[in-house]
C-alpha cells in the first residue's frame, strides 16, 4: 500500500470511529464509504470517486467531515472533491485529448537553417536564449520587423528547439488571427473551458502578428487573462509584431505595458553580406547542384533586398527560369540572371524628390498626427517626438540645407531649437532600438 493509500485508509477508519457523532450506522459506511478511492491529486484539490450519483448524494454531505480528517493525518491543507467514477473518466478523456493538441509548429523553420548577422542577431540570440531556458528570464520576449524578415522563422525555430530538448513541454504556436478565430469558435460552441484550459496550460505559447489583435476587445481581454496566468507561472510568452509595443495603435495599453515588460528586440532589413548568406543556405537547401556565380548573388542581394522573402523569391524565380528556358547551361552567370529578371529589374530609378512638406506628411502619417500639429507649438509628447524626429529627417534627407532654413520651415523656430532637436534623436537613436527602427521606417517610406 503505497502512502496516499495508507493515508486515506487511516482517514476512513478514523471517520468510522466517529460514526455515532455523525449520526451514521455500520451498514451505511461499509456499502458507501468503503469504496471511496484517491484517484489524484492535482495541487491542494484531492479527487475522490465513488461508484454512482445516488452513492454520491449518499457521502457528499459528510465530505467536510472526511476533509478535516484527511487534513489532520497528512498535515495538509487539501481540499476533497467528489465525483462519480464515470464523471472522472470523461474529464480525464477531454483533459487527454486537450493535451494531445497540434502545435501547428513548422518543423523545417530551425534555428539551423536561420541565417545570423548584424540585422538579425540580437533577435536570434534572445529567442535561443528563451527556447533553452523558457520561462526563466524573458518572458515576454517581443520581437518586432518589417514583413518578411524572419519573425515567424524565430517563432518556430524556438518551439522546434525547446521541443527537442524536452519532448514533453506544451508548446502552441498561434497567430493572434487565429487565436480570435478559435475564441468566437469556442464561445459559439460553449467550449470556453476548453479553450482556457488548453491556452493555460501552455509551458511556451508562441503568438505570430498580435497587431492583428489590436481592434479585438474582448478577444484582449481573454488574451490578457492568459498572458496573466502563464506569466505569473513563469511560463514563456513569445509575441511578434510589425511595430513596437508602443506603436500598437489600438491595442488596449494594460496589454502594452504587459509586451513591454519582457525584453523588445527588432530585426533590419538584412545588409548586404547577409542577405548573401541568405541566398547561399536557400541555395544549399534547395540542393542547387550547379554553380551559381558570385556576381548573380550579388546582382539579387543588391536588387532584391527589401526582405527575406523577397530574396528568396528572386532565387525560386531564377532557378526556374534556369529550369523552363530550354538552354544547356553548366553555370548560372551574371548574363542569364539580366536575361530571367529583365521584366522586373529596371536601372536604379532616380531617388523620390524629397521635400520638407513630404517629409512632415510622412511623419505625421507615421504618428497619426497632422502636419499643423507637427508645426504648432504644442509640447504634447508625441507631438515633440514625431516634430524632433522630422526636423532630423530633413537635416539628413534634404541636402545643403542649414538649421535655420528648418527652423523657418517649422514654423519659425529658432535655429538653436532644431539644433538641439537633431542633437537629441542622434543620441537617442544610438541607444533605443525601437525608435531606430521608427525611424528606418519612416526613412523607408521616403526613399
Ligand atoms: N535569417 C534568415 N535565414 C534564413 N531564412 C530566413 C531568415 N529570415 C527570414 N527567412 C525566411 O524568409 C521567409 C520569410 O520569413 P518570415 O515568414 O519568418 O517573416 P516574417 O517577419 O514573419 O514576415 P510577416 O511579418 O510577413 O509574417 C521565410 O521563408 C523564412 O524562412
Amino acid at each position: 500500500m503505497n502512502n496516499l493509500d495508507m493515508n486515506w485508509q487511516k482517514t476512513l477508519s478514523l471517520f468510522q470511529g466517529k460514526l455515532d457523532d455523525y449520526g451514521l450506522d455500520k451498514i451505511t459506511f461499509d456499502s458507501f464509504f468503503t469504496t471511496l478511492e484517491i484517484k489524484d491529486i492535482v495541487g491542494s484539490v484531492v479527487t475522490i470517486t465513488i461508484d454512482t450519483k445516488w452513492s454520491l448524494d449518499v457521502v457528499e454531505p459528510y465530505l467536510t467531515h472526511l476533509q478535516e480528517i484527511y487534513n489532520t493525518v497528512t498535515n495538509g491543507h487539501y481540499q476533497l472533491h467528489l465525483m462519480t467514477e464515470e464523471d472522472f473518466k470523461q474529464s480525464h478523456a477531454k483533459q487527454e485529448h486537450l493535451l494531445h493538441f497540434d502545435d501547428h509548429l513548422n518543423p523545417d523553420l530551425t534555428f539551423d537553417n536561420f541565417v545570423i548577422g548584424n540585422s538579425n542577431r540580437i533577435a536570434q540570440n534572445a529567442s535561443l536564449a528563451v527556447a533553452m531556458k523558457p520561462g526563466i528570464s524573458y518572458s515576454p520576449l517581443f520581437i518586432h520587423s518589417n514583413s518578411g524578415l524572419g519573425k515567424t522563422h524565430l517563432l518556430n525555430a524556438i518551439g522546434n528547439y525547446a521541443k527537442k530538448r524536452d519532448p514533453s513541454i506544451n508548446v502552441l504556436f498561434t497567430t493572434s488571427e487565429n487565436f480570435v478565430n478559435e475564441y468566437i469558435q469556442s464561445l459559439a460552441n460553449h467550449a470556453m473551458d476548453e479553450f482556457n484550459y488548453k491556452y493555460r496550460q501552455m509551458d511556451i505559447l508562441l503568438i505570430d502578428d498580435i497587431q492583428f489583435m489590436a481592434t479585438k476587445e474582448s478577444s484582449s481581454e481573454i488574451f490578457f487573462n492568459i498572458f496573466n496566468t502563464l506569466i505569473s507561472n513563469k511560463k514563456q510568452i513569445v509575441i511578434t509584431s510589425d511595430k513596437p509595443p508602443r506603436d500598437l495603435k489600438g491595442m488596449e495599453n494594460r496589454l502594452v505595458s504587459r509586451f513591454s515588460s519582457g525584453l523588445t528586440v527588432s530585426i533590419d532589413t538584412p545588409e548586404f553580406e547577409t542577405a548573401k548568406a541568405i541566398l547561399r543556405k536557400k541555395i544549399e537547401i534547395e540542393n542547387v547542384d550547379y554553380p551559381i556565380t558570385e556576381e548573380v548573388l550579388d546582382f539579387i542581394a543588391t536588387h532584391f533586398n527589401t526582405d527575406v522573402r523577397e530574396l528568396e523569391g528572386s532565387l525560386k524565380r531564377l532557378l526556374f527560369y534556369k529550369l523552363i528556358c530550354g538552354k544547356k547551361l553548366d553555370v548560372i552567370d551574371l548574363n542569364f540572371a539580366l536575361e530571367a529578371f529583365s521584366d522586373s529589374y529596371s536601372q536604379p530609378t532616380q531617388k523620390k524628390e524629397l521635400t520638407v512638406s513630404n517629409i512632415k506628411k510622412c511623419v505625421a502619417d507615421y504618428y497619426n498626427l497632422t502636419v499643423a500639429q507637427i508645426n504648432s507649438k504644442s509640447r504634447t509628447s508625441s507631438i515633440i517626438v514625431a516634430r524632433h524626429i522630422a526636423m532630423y529627417l530633413v537635416r539628413e534627407l534634404i541636402e545643403d540645407i542649414s538649421f535655420i532654413q528648418i527652423g523657418h520651415e517649422f514654423g519659425g523656430r529658432d535655429h538653436s531649437t532644431v539644433m538641439k532637436a537633431c542633437h537629441k534623436v542622434q543620441q537617442k537613436l544610438e541607444k533605443d532600438m525601437n525608435y531606430r527602427q521608427a525611424i528606418q521606417d519612416i526613412k523607408k517610406k521616403l526613399v
